[in-house]
Formats: structure tokens, C-alpha cells, sequence
């Protein structure tokens, strides 16, 4: 299943940059061995719309159309579901089992995700009620995804 992370807003030159691109090369390198092909990170503009609605609307829709067809779609929303790594590492192995080919997870600009495109998600998920800055959610989700990867081997790397 090839895995592909979509963000509003781009991650500039530095610490944050260096750390999120550590652990995507970790999940690069690990993901294979257990189906799991990192794709790539789309990375879309921030509106200009002046009002927060507007943006919102516009940049969920440019994630629907920047994502490859037929994804799975999992939204990153602090009003998610807030699985534990084991609990996430089992939702990627279900959908590789199930034969999906593409999995997408989404992060959202300053002003968040559309409730449109909430909806529509196969997931919500959370990394905890407290707001994060969208840098710090894209490393997060890097080191879970490779995470994820050593828990589906029984690799030590994650310790319960
Ligand atoms: C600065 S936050 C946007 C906060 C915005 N006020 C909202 O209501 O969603 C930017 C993006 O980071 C991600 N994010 C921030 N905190 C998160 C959390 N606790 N769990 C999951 N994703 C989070 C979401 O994708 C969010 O759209």
C-alpha cells in the first residue's frame, strides 16, 4: 500500500525539515517489508482567502484533487480519534490485508480541515487534544508511520 502525505503549508529550511525527512527516509527504508511504500508529500499553498471558511473550503478541495484516486483518506485532527501506535500500526495492516493500493493522511493549514472533508474521511485521527503547529503534526506523523512499521515486523524499535 503506498502511503502519501498531503499538507497545507509548506516546511521550510531547518530543525523541523530535518527531523520529519529522518524519520520519512526510517519509513522508506523499513515500510517495504511490511507493504507499506512511502509515495511522496504533496505539499499545497495556503489560501489567501480573507475569510477563515473560504480557506478552509479551498484548500480541503485542493487536497481532494491533489490526492491519487480511489485513496483511503485519513484526516489529522485534534477532534479525531486518538488511536495508540499499536492501535494505528493495526489500522495501516488492516487496509494493506484489505488490498488497498493508496493511503493518504492529510494535515490542514492554520485554520484546519473543512467539516466537508471530515466527513467524507475513512478516519479522523488525533495526536491528542492539545493544537499543534502543522510543522510539528508532520513530524509526529513521520515517526508513527515508521513506528507503525516496526511494530507490523516485531521490531524493537517500539517497546509496549
Ligand atoms: C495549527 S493546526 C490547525 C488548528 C485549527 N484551529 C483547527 O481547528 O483544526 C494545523 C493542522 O495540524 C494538524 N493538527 C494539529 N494538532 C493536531 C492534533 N492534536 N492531532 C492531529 N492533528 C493535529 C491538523 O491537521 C490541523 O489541521
Amino acid at each position: 500500500m503506498r502511503v502519501t502525505i498531503c499538507a497545507v503549508g509548506r516546511l521550510k529550511s531547518g530543525p523541523e525539515r530535518d527531523l520529519s525527512a529522518r524519520y520519512i527516509d526510517r519509513f522508506a527504508k523499513f515500510g517495504p517489508s511490511q507493504g507499506l511504500d512511502f509515495n511522496r508529500v504533496i505539499e499545497l499553498p495556503e489560501s489567501r482567502a480573507s475569510n477563515a471558511n473560504t480557506r478552509m473550503r479551498d484548500e480541503s478541495a485542493a487536497i481532494e484533487a491533489a490526492l491519487p484516486g480511489d485513496s483511503l483518506l485519513v484526516v489529522l485532527d485534534e477532534r479525531g480519534k486518538a488511536p495508540g501506535s499499536e492501535q494505528f500500526a493495526e489500522m495501516l495492516g488492516n487496509w494493506r490485508d484489505a488490498g488497498r493500493r493508496d493511503l493518504a493522511i492529510a494535515i490542514g493549514g492554520a485554520d484546519g480541515h473543512d467539516e466537508a472533508l471530515r466527513s467524507k474521511a475513512d478516519a479522523v485521527l488525533s495526536f491528542g487534544r492539545m493544537t499543534w503547529p502543522h510543522q510539528v503534526v508532520r513530524i509526529l506523523l513521520a515517526e508513527q508511520l515508521y513506528r507503525a512499521a516496526t511494530i507490523l515486523a516485531g521490531h524493537p524499535y517500539h517497546r509496549s
